[in-house]
């Protein structure tokens, strides 16, 4: 269980999240500027806030506990997207520094793969390698709390998965309570539980992921989430429909289906690797809507647009 209830005014920016989740890992998204990496440095204290509290597990933090505890000393795992190890020690000192602990050292630099590669230095270790050395040195101090921002981030995609799931397995493992900021949607989904959509400091959507990915609550959280095109009662006129849509709706391009018909008209296209970008108008209001399709199309076609699958907004 996570629960985080902070306000935090620095300068024009004001923090203000309320939030419960009953899972372990939370993962938070939000454009950027939105308070992300704030809340995770309240949470960590590096940022005092000015008032509320945290609680993770049974271990609750309030302003007189934890917010004015001394930062080395709270138990909280922060793993930043340059891991921060310490360059002038070998894997197995980078470890053993934080925790004073040799058999413990030990134990995690097995569990992470890294025993053989213990006496390098980080600048000799793989991307992977570092990441994992950084998550061991992480869980030696038995964190009540693990925060992952962007840690991802450096990784190439294939072996992004692969640390993914090596961590999200670890985590699980060792059942730590986690919070996750990412700017790639598809990592959030596949790491998180639930999911914090923030924008400007204040919460826009909250649930489990399925909630926040399948039918997110407005159009900020849609777009996160991979919704690109979003029609008001007005604009759907002239769109057909599987099923009887509300009068907002968020649509992901690839539930649409292009056909023939007369009712909108190809003004431009630009390709990319999935295939094309139309620009297309309707007759009638003029009206144009940016549309990814796989048929290659020619300018001035025109075309019906079918709406295979769609979520009710508000906006
Ligand atoms: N020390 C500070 N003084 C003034 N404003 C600050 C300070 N620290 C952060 N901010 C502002 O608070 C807002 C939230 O910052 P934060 O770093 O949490 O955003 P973020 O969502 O993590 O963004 P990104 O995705 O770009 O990393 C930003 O508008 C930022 O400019």
């Amino acid at each position: 269980m996570i629960e985080i209830k902070i306000k935090k005014q620095i300068g024009n920016f004001n923090l203000d999240v309320n939030v419960k989740s009953q899972n372990k890992i939370l993962g938070i998204l939000g454009e950027s500027g939105s308070g992300k990496t704030m809340i995770l440095k309240c949470i960590a204290g590096l940022i005092d806030p000015d008032e509320g509290y945290i609680k993770f597990n049974n271990e609750y933090y309030d302003s007189s506990k934890s917010f004015s505890m001394k930062t080395e000393n709270r138990k909280v795992g922060y793993m930043f997207q340059s891991y921060a190890l310490f360059p002038n020690m070998t894997a197995e000192k980078n470890i053993y520094f934080v925790c004073k602990d040799k058999k413990k050292t030990k134990e995690l630099l097995k569990k992470v793969g890294l025993y053989e590669k213990k006496d390098l230095f980080p600048k000799n270790l793989s991307g992977g390698q570092k990441q994992r050395l950084a998550m061991a040195r992480m869980l030696s101090i038995n964190p009540e709390v693990i925060l992952l921002d962007e840690s991802f981030s450096a990784l190439d995609s294939v072996l992004r998965d692969e640390m993914e799931k090596f961590i999200k397995d670890l985590i699980t493992n060792y059942d730590i309570p986690t919070i996750l900021v990412s700017h790639n949607k598809e990592e959030v989904y596949r790491f998180s539980e639930d999911v914090l959509v923030i924008k400007n400091g204040h919460i826009e959507d909250l649930g489990s992921k399925e909630e926040v990915f399948f039918n997110p609550k407005n159009k900020y959280s849609a777009k996160l989430v991979g919704f690109d095109i979003f029609l008001s009662q007005e604009e759907k006129k002239d769109f057909e429909f599987k099923n009887k849509p509300g009068p907002n709706i968020a649509i992901k391009s690839k539930n649409i289906k292009l056909k023939e018909g007369s009712n909108f008209i190809i003004e431009s296209k630009e390709e990319d690797l999935e295939g094309y970008f139309y620009n297309v108008k309707n007759k009638d209001t003029k009206k144009t809507f940016r549309i990814k399709s796989n048929l290659d199309l020619k300018i001035g076609f025109k075309i019906n647009i079918e709406v295979t699958n769609f979520v009710n907004i508000s906006f």
